[in-house]
This record gives structure tokens, C-alpha cells and sequence, in this order.
């Protein structure tokens, strides 16, 4: 373990050192540049932070023809694929990550421009707290000796709504809680009782050791010490917040607002939210609340893949797998781009559902298992991010870190560019910026379909077009003179998430295709293919940063039982993963 102080900056090597260079140059979008301008190569001249994690990774995945063989090889290094490696890395598991891009992260990872350091995907940390036990994120540092210093929000968004209905998301939930009846006071009781139903979850969420619920020893022994909290969980497994919500509360504004609510975590309205994921959210960040990471959120990756790597495990960049190698109809090894081959015990794929098994299984037949999960999900719509450096001088005193906006009409809310998500991370950390500037980091949903077929300048004209369109709504509804106030921009199209985090159509994760019984139909982390494991926001719970973190310490509980690190017991397996799959039929 490296000493503490080293420990607390981790995560301040993300950020320059000294007082950076004032960002005055316009830079409008020019070029695909990957994610919001994370232009492929443009971090090759870096250094990557983690200097093991830098001396590990070859051109290409490094090594040799036919490595191994390794305990677990993970295929990519989103939050899902880096917390299953690490988990496995502390219980003593020799664990190869194979990364496509140049640094650890995926959709979590960061890029910097100008002094201005951008988190990628989302600022809203869940998951990042000192107590409880669904500190995930905390927890998958600390089994690696990781730790880092987190800035507390003190609110969780703020929410810009039809009929100019505003709310804050207070952390205390009691200021919450107030703010909402004083817009709805005929709905006081509703209020009361549907957010009292997401704490009774929560609880018992919070009073459990989470492991993998595919593990029938785990599984039964809590059910064994907290029956009532297990039985709390089985009942709303099955069911969505939007029915809850309607069994306590008849205006429809109301209710649409509990929409949003879960539409900014689940991409889809409450009536297609899992309860027990809309119970999680809603509660965890008055709980343990939302907290920034010093120096960004890709310092958690860096920190993940330090860690595992002073485990004994690597991690290496450039890795493009484009097969998983069976043999017998096992996975025993995947195949890289370069012909390059490595083996092990399990193959871990982190790689979204469609990708694992449309295209780095080269199988004519999708098994069962897979048909029935594309029956129930369909792949989100991916998103247009807008990645901003502007003067300070536009943000009023006091503005929230973080927004959502819907001007008008509710109808829009889950339309193509019909809401705006909106971070300036830069209120909690300014060291992210320039002095004298702020970040503004903006997104809406979009599908690839619309970004493809068309000719480069048109392509580069419609981001341009698009993302003027979304700034000029920002500047009429939240900070007049925004336009003028830009020093960098940098614009990503569905085309950009597809190609620089490798998913299918660029897409944000599952979304159910019509209306889910709640969790049931997820699969957890074990395929059909003997040896194959699937992690991330494919996978039980679904999309969410401290989702896929949560689906890392299943995974790896599962896979540690597989190869005799962790107890198991093959007939009740056999029994448990059978009784799982027929639940998930009747989805
Ligand atoms: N704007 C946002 O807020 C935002 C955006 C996107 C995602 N996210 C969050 O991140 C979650 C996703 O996390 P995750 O862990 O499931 O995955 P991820 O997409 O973040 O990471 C997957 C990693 O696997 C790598 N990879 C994919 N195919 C590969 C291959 N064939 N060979 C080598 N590497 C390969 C990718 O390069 C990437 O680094 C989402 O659910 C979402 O909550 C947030
Ligand atoms: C097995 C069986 C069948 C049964 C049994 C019973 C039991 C025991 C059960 C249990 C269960 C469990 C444990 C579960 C768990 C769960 C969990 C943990 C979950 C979680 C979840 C999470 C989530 C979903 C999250 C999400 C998040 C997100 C997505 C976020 C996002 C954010 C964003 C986008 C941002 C926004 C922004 C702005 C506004 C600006």
C-alpha cells in the first residue's frame, strides 16, 4: 500500500500541477473527437497518471503469443470491469484487464483540454460515502488500499421544470422532503408515504452484505439473518416506482415530476423504473450523499487500476479483443485485433450484452438466455455531450453543480433532445479549470440513426447546429450571455460514444422495451457459455455508475467461488442458477 499522502492526491495527479494556462482560445467542434472532444490519441502524448499502470501497458495488450494462464481476464475497464478485477485482485486472483482505449475508465474516465480537466460521462457520484453498506464505490477502493478525498454536494440537482416548477434536491432529506410539499401541500400524505416506501427498501438494501445473488450460501445465509429486509426485497423486486407512486398520489404534475426523478437515472419514466433502483437512488443521496472525487471522476478508475496492479494483477491498454475463444464450448482465452492470445480459468466481459455476444462471440446461434434478455431490453438511445470551459463571470453567486431542464412540456421528457442534464463540476472542485472559468458539462439523449449516412461537413455541421440549438436554451432558461461567455467547446454525436467508449450504437445501457416487472428479467453475471461472465450495465441492476460497481463485487464473488476461492456448494448452484433463470422467463 503506498503511503497515505500518496494515497489522498491519487487523485490531484489528474490535475496540473501548477496554475494552468488561461483557456481563451474558441475552439468550435472541428474533427470527431471521440467523447465530447476525446479525440483518439490526443492523451497518447500523456503520460497516463498511473505510472505501474503506464509500464504495464504495451503496444497492442504487450506480451507475447498465448499468455497465461490467468485466473479471470476482464474485457475492458469500465467502473463494472475494473471493480470485478479488483474485488478478485484483494481475494488473491491473478487477473488480466484488457482495455481497448488508452486509459482505464470507459465511460467513467476523463480527458483534459487546455487546463481544463472533463469527466466523460456523469459527475453525480453515488456510492462515495463513509458509512452504510452501500458505499460502493468507497469499498471497491478500499479493498485495493485506495481512498480518496470526495468534496460533499450539497445538493443532488436542480430541477427546471414545466410550468416553471423548480426543485432542489436538498442533501437532507427533510429539506427535501419540505421543498416538495410546499409545491404540492395537497399531496403531503402521498409524498410521505411513496418516499417512505423508497426507505424501507433502502434500509434494507443498506442492511445487508451485498454479494452475488447468484451465490446460494450468500444468498440463504442472509436470509437467514435479516429475513424480514430479504422478504422486504423479493416483494418489490418484481415492481416499478410508477406504480407505487400511483397507489399514493392522483396530480398528474406530481407524478410526472417522479418521472423525471427516475428518468435521469434510468434514461425511461417511473412506470418503467425498477422500484428497488429508483429506492436506491432517491435515498442514498440524502444517506451517504452525492460526493464530487478532488480532481474528477477518472480518478477513480486511475485509482482502481493502481490498485489492482500493486495486487499483482495488470492491466493493459490498446487491447482490442475481438473474439472470446472457446474451447469445448467453454471460454477458456480471447483473441485480440493483432492475433495476440491469452488464456484463463474465466473470461469476464464488460463489453455491453449486444457487444459480448453479437460480436466478440462468434457463435451463429444467440443462446436463450440472450434472446429472452432482447426481448425485454432494447439498447437506450445514446446522447449528444457538450463539453464547455466558459468565463466564471456567467454563473450566477450560488449556482448548483448540477441541473435538469425541461422548459415546457412534459411530453418531451424522454424525446430525442427533449431534456437537458447539465454538471459544473466546477463549482465543488475549481481546480478542474482554468482560473477565472467553469466547466459546463451538458447532455441530452439521442439516437444514432439520425448521425449516420451523411457526409463530414454535414456531419459537422449538424453538431455545431445541434449544440447551439441546446446552449441557446440553457442561455434563455438558466445564465443569459452563455454563448458569449465560451473559451473551448467541444461537441460528441452518438458516433463519438459508439467509437470511442465501444459500445453498440453508442448506447447508455438497457432500457426495457416495454414495461419490466421490475428487476426480474436482468441477468445477473453468469451466461450460458460455461466460463463466460458478463459484467456492467448489461448485467443486475443495470445503468448507474454504483450499478455496475455493484454488479463488479457480484461478479467477482461468483467467479471466486468458480475457481475455489470462495466457498460454494455445486448442488445448490445448480438448483439456485436454474430457479433465477426460469424468474427471469417469466419477466
Ligand atoms: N453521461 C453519463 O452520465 C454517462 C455516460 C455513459 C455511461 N455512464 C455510466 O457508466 C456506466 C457504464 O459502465 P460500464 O462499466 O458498464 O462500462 P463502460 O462502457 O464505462 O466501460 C466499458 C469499457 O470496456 C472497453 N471495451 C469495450 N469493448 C472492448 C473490447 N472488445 N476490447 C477491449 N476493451 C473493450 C471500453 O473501451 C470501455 O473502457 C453506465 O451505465 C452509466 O451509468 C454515464
Ligand atoms: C435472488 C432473488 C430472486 C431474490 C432475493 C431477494 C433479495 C435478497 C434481493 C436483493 C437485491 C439486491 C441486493 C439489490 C441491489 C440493488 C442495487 C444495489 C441497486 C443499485 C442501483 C443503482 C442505480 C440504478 C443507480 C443509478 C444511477 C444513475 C444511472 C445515475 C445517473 C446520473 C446521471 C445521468 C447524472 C444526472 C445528471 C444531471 C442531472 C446533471
Amino acid at each position: 500500500m503506498p503511503p497515505l499522502a500518496a494515497r489522498l492526491h491519487a487523485p490531484l495527479l489528474l490535475v496540473p500541477a501548477v496554475s494552468p494556462r488561461p483557456a481563451t482560445r474558441l475552439c468550435a467542434a472541428s474533427g470527431p473527437r471521440g467523447v465530447g472532444g476525446f479525440r483518439r490519441g490526443a492523451l497518447a502524448s500523456e503520460k497516463p497518471p498511473v505510472v505501474a499502470v503506464a509500464e504495464k501497458a504495451g503496444g497492442e495488450g504487450g506480451g507475447g503469443q498465448g499468455e497465461g494462464p490467468y485466473d479471470a481476464i476482464v474485457i475492458g475497464s469500465g467502473i463494472g470491469g475494473l471493480v470485478a478485477a479488483t474485488q478478485l485482485a484483494a481475494k488473491g486472483a491473478r487477473v488480466l484487464v484488457l482495455e481497448k482505449y488508452l486509459i482505464p475508465g470507459g465511460s467513467s474516465g476523463y480527458y483534459r483540454r487546455d487546463g481544463f480537466t472533463f469527466d466523460v460521462g456523469s459527475s453525480v457520484m453515488f456510492g462515495f460515502s463513509d458509512k452504510g453498506n452501500l458505499n460502493l464505490i468507497t469499498q471497491a477502493l478500499e479493498a485495493v488500499g485506495r481512498k480518496m478525498e470526495v468534496l460533499p454536494d450539497p445538493s443532488t440537482v436542480h430541477f427546471h421544470l414545466p410550468g416553471d416548477l423548480s426543485v432542489l434536491v436538498h442533501r437532507k432529506y427533510e429539506d427535501f422532503i419540505n421543498e416538495l410539499i410546499s409545491k404540492f401541500p395537497h399531496e403531503k400524505e402521498g409524498i410521505i408515504k411513496f418516499y417512505g416506501t423508497c426507505w424501507k427498501i433502502f434500509n434494507s438494501l443498506n442492511s445487508l452484505e451485498l454479494k452475488s445473488l447468484e451465490e446460494p450460501l450468500y444468498l440463504f445465509s442472509q436470509f437467514f439473518q435479516k429475513p424480514l429486509e430479504c422478504l422486504t426485497l423479493a416483494y418489490y423486486l418484481p415492481q416499478n416506482a410508477g406504480d407505487i407512486a400511483r397507489k399514493f398520489i392522483k396530480d398528474q404534475e406530481l407524478l410526472s415530476f417522479i418521472d423525471a426523478e427516475c428518468f435521469i437515472v434510468s434514461t425511461v419514466n417511473a412506470l418503467q423504473t425498477p422500484m428497488i433502483n429508483a429506492s436506491m437512488v432517491l435515498c442514498d443521496r440524502h444517506f451517504g450523499g452525492i460526493n464530487y472525487p478532488v480532481g474528477g471522476v477518472g480518478g477513480i478508475a486511475l485509482s482502481l487500476a493502481d490498485g489492482l496492479v500493486e495486487k499483482g494483477s495488470e492491466i493493459r491498454y490498446k487491447a482490442n479483443v475481438t473474439n472470446v475463444v472457446l474451447e469445448n464450448g467453454k471460454a477458456v482465452g480471447v483473441r485480440l485485433s493483432n492475433g495476440k492470445e491469452f488464456f484463463a480459468k474465466t473470461v469476464i466481459s464488460n463489453a455491453t450484452r449486444w457487444d459480448t455476444f453479437g460480436k466478440l462471440l462468434k457463435e451463429k446461434e444467440l443462446p436463450e438466455e440472450e434472446k429472452n434478455f432482447q426481448k425485454n431490453y432494447v439498447k437506450a438511445p445514446s446522447f449528444l455531450s457538450i463539453h464547455m470551459g466558459v468565463k466564471a463571470s456567467v454563473l450566477p453567486a450560488g449556482t448548483d453543480c448540477h441541473h435538469f431542464v425541461l422548459e415546457d412540456n412534459w411530453n418531451n421528457l424522454e424525446k430525442p433532445y427533449g431534456s437537458i442534464f447539465l454538471s459544473i463540476p466546477t463549482v465543488l472542485d475549481p481546480s478542474l479549470a482554468p482560473e477565472g472559468h467553469h466547466i459546463l458539462h451538458i447532455f441530452t439523449t439521442a439516437g444514432i440513426e439520425a448521425w449516420e449516412g451523411i457526409s463530414r461537413k454535414e456531419y459537422e455541421e449538424k453538431k455545431e447546429m445541434v449544440a447551439n440549438e441546446i446552449i441557446r436554451r440553457l442561455e434563455k432558461k438558466l445564465f443569459p450571455g452563455l454563448q458569449d461567455s465560451i473559451v473551448l467547446k467541444e461537441v460528441g454525436s452518438p458516433k463519438t460514444h459508439r467509437r470511442f467508449l465501444a459500445r453498440n450504437d453508442g448506447t447508455y445501457g438497457p432500457m426495457p422495451r416495454g414495461k419490466p416487472k421490475g428487476l426480474l428479467a436482468m441477468p445477473f453475471n453468469t451466461t450460458s457459455i460455461d466460463g463466460l461472465y458478463c459484467v456492467g450495465d448489461s448485467c443486475f441492476p443495470g445503468q448507474g455508475v454504483i450499478a455496475v460497481a455493484f454488479s463488479g463485487i457480484m461478479c467477482a464473488h461468483r467467479v471466486a467461488a468458480d475457481i475455489g476461492l470462495e466457498q460454494k456448494s455445486p448442488a445448490l448452484d445448480a438448483g439456485l442458477l436454474g430457479l433465477l433463470r426460469w424468474l427471469r422467463t417469466l419477466a
